[in-house]
């Protein structure tokens, strides 16, 4: 038997792409920040130029489900990044929004095979939103660690002899094959 674990080294080869949502951009320039930062720190190149990491910026949380499955279907990334704030108004929007969100996320990296990080905070109230962002922690530091070891699991599950990594009906399929990029090994 074995034990798999991602790690936070050998990540030179790794590529990530971060959806982000505008809406909300005092909270989502925090957490981009700190998103950058955890990925950065472990040796990923940042740059918007020639780095390791594409950006793509949408309206709101609500789009990025829809961009994020696009793109993980390339087969270019070892991991997406939805990057958030949903912060409640005065009427049910927040739940449509947080839900649909949440949903769709799952459903793209279900469907893709890649994994799709849920980096939206969910706050009753700004104060609380803040307090994610920088002010007490950042989540976004979290979400791009969440992404760093969710790439190196599937790498290290493709690379095993038992064919974990590919253990879905149709995963061979191009919309659901590994990065291009991952490291052969
Ligand atoms: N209220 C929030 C939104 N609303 C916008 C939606 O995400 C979407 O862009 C619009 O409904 C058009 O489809 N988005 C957030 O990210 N955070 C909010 O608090
Ligand atoms: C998360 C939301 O939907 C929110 O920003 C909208 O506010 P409201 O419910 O007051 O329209």
């Amino acid at each position: 038997m074995a034990v798999f674990e991602g790690n936070f080294t050998h990540t030179e080869h790794l590529k990530f792409a971060i959806v982000s949502g505008r809406f909300n951009d005092l909270i989502m320039s925090k957490l981009m920040q700190g998103c950058k930062d955890a990925l950065q720190r472990h040796g990923i190149n940042v740059s918007e130029i020639d780095g390791q990491v594409d950006y793509v910026l949408v309206p709101g949380s609500f789009e990025t489900p829809m961009i994020a499955r696009q793109l993980a279907a390339t087969g270019n990334y070892d991991a997406v990044i939805c990057l958030g704030a949903v912060i409640r108004g005065q009427t049910p929007h927040f739940d449509y929004v947080a839900g649909e969100a949440a949903k769709g996320i799952a459903a793209a990296a279900f469907q893709t095979g890649v994994p799709i990080i849920f980096g939206i905070i969910t706050a009753d109230t700004m104060q609380q939103a803040l307090e994610r962002a920088g002010i007490k922690s950042n989540k976004g530091w979290e979400f791009g660690m969440n992404a760093l070891e969710m790439a190196s699991l599937m790498q290290q599950l493709r690379q095993s002899d038992n064919g974990i990594g590919f253990a879905l009906p149709g995963d061979r399929m191009t919309a659901i094959a590994p990065a291009k990029t991952a490291d052969p090994g």
